[in-house]
């Protein structure tokens, strides 16, 4: 394996990896799962496709990376490059992981409680593990810090922002950056306007106009925007006043409310699954066709709005696994945006899953496009920009 890249993507209580040749060769990867408990296991995935699983009872973040090595078949990575969600205002672009980067991101964890920290993690345990090797940053924010101040302010006291960083970051900027490029080069030459939708377990949609995020449904944490797996996405920003006033929750119960028992888990009574939730619909179960048509509306009403970013507009991308996978999440959401000369080929949107590209208009409107994400393959390329490891 070539300059493989370690990719590493930290979770509170996952790490998903991958280790990344630079020459298009097949990679190693998997997931460490339900670490701190005696259920941790590590999935594993060799150079030949084959899985393996071994079970880790107990480990920690850093227990699993030191599994995760052993497991490298003795592929030595030459870099290791750190998924990392909120930036803040300090990083545009990926960063050299030392001390005073580290600090910053720190600084920038009271912004994302639930990711920074774990990222934070999976840095110690990998500089702890992998001293003599160069770590990298590579931030869900950069991408969105070319919006225009009328996208990331909120309508609240300036003293709110100046002082204490309050504003609209956007996530999911490696995966909106990766689509967009792909679509500029299948495309082909021109000045391009992209509405990207991410949907996986997070959902985010985003406007981009020749390469630059102008605008994103994301904002100071992953909780704004869209319906989510198990996320509100937007509420009426009363709603806080109201639970605890008429109902005495406290801060935190609404908090974890909105964080774990809301989006399609919550609406459907069911599952934060979109498969589970297809096949539920499908035999007339209504919770999970309300969870579906509230979700399916929600992308389309964020995606007319970030048309507004837009200059003209070249056609929308579906990525994620639930963009990657379902035409009828896929044809719901194109039919709630009547107004844009949308027209979807049936057979193709249908034909387009499993980690496959395609077109799925019907040639004329805006284009369409399912393009399957590789954040970890942009995190290697980054960090490999960044290290000028490669040509
Ligand atoms: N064939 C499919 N049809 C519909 N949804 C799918 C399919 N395969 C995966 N998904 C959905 O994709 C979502 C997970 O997306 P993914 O991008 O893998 O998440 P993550 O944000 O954790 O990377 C889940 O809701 C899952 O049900
Ligand atoms: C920022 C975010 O929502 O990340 P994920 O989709 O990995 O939960
Ligand atoms: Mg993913």
């Amino acid at each position: 394996m070539k300059a493989p890249v370690l990719v590493i993507n930290c979770g509170s209580s996952s790490i998903k990896y991958a280790l990344i040749p630079d020459d298009g060769g097949p990679r190693l990867e998997g997931i460490a799962e339900r670490l701190g408990s005696q259920e941790a296991l590590l999935k594993a995935k060799d150079s030949k496709g084959q899985r393996h699983e071994t079970s880790l009872p107990g480990a920690d973040h850093g227990a699993a990376l030191e599994a995760i090595f052993t497991s490298l078949d003795g592929h030595a990575p030459v870099a290791v490059g750190h998924r990392i969600v909120h930036g803040g205002e300090h990083f545009t672009r990926a960063s050299r992981l030392d001390d005073q980067v580290i600090a910053a991101v720190e600084e920038t964890s009271a912004l994302a409680p639930l990711h920074n920290p774990a990222n934070l993690a999976g840095i110690q345990a990998a500089r702890a593990l992998f001293p003599a090797l160069p770590q990298v940053g590579v931030f869900d924010t950069a991408f969105h810090q070319s919006l225009p101040a009328h996208a990331y302010r909120y309508a609240l006291p300036e003293s709110l922002y100046r002082d204490h960083a309050i504003r609209r970051y956007g996530f999911h900027g490696t995966s909106h950056a990766f689509v967009s490029q792909r679509a500029d080069t299948l495309a082909g030459s021109g000045d391009h306007g992209w509405l990207t939708a991410h949907l996986g377990n997070g959902c985010s949609t985003c406007a981009v106009w020749q390469g630059q995020s102008r605008d994103t449904s994301m904002g100071l944490t992953p909780l704004e925007g869209l319906v989510m797996g198990t996320r509100s996405g937007d509420v009426d920003p009363g709603l806080h006043a109201h639970l605890h006033r008429q109902l005495g929750w406290s801060l935190d119960e609404i908090d974890a409310m909105l964080n774990q028992r809301s989006g399609l888990a919550g609406l459907s009574e069911l599952t934060n699954d979109m498969r589970e939730l297809e096949a539920a619909a499908e035999r007339g179960h209504a919770g999970a066709s309300l969870a579906l048509e509230v979700f399916c509306y929600r992308i389309a009403k964020s995606l007319a709005a970030l048309s507004c970013a837009l200059p003209t507009l070249s056609g929308l991308i579906f990525t994620g696994g639930i963009g990657e996978n379902s035409p009828t999440v896929r044809a719901k959401v194109i039919a709630a945006l009547p107004h844009f000369g949308l027209g979807l080929d049936e057979a193709a949107n249908l034909a387009t899953l499993r980690g496959r590209e395609g077109r799925i208009d019907a040639g004329s409107g805006p284009q369409l496009w399912v393009i399957p994400t590789d954040e970890e393959g942009q995190i290697a390329r980054e960090t490999r920009e960044l290290l000028e490891l490669s040509a």
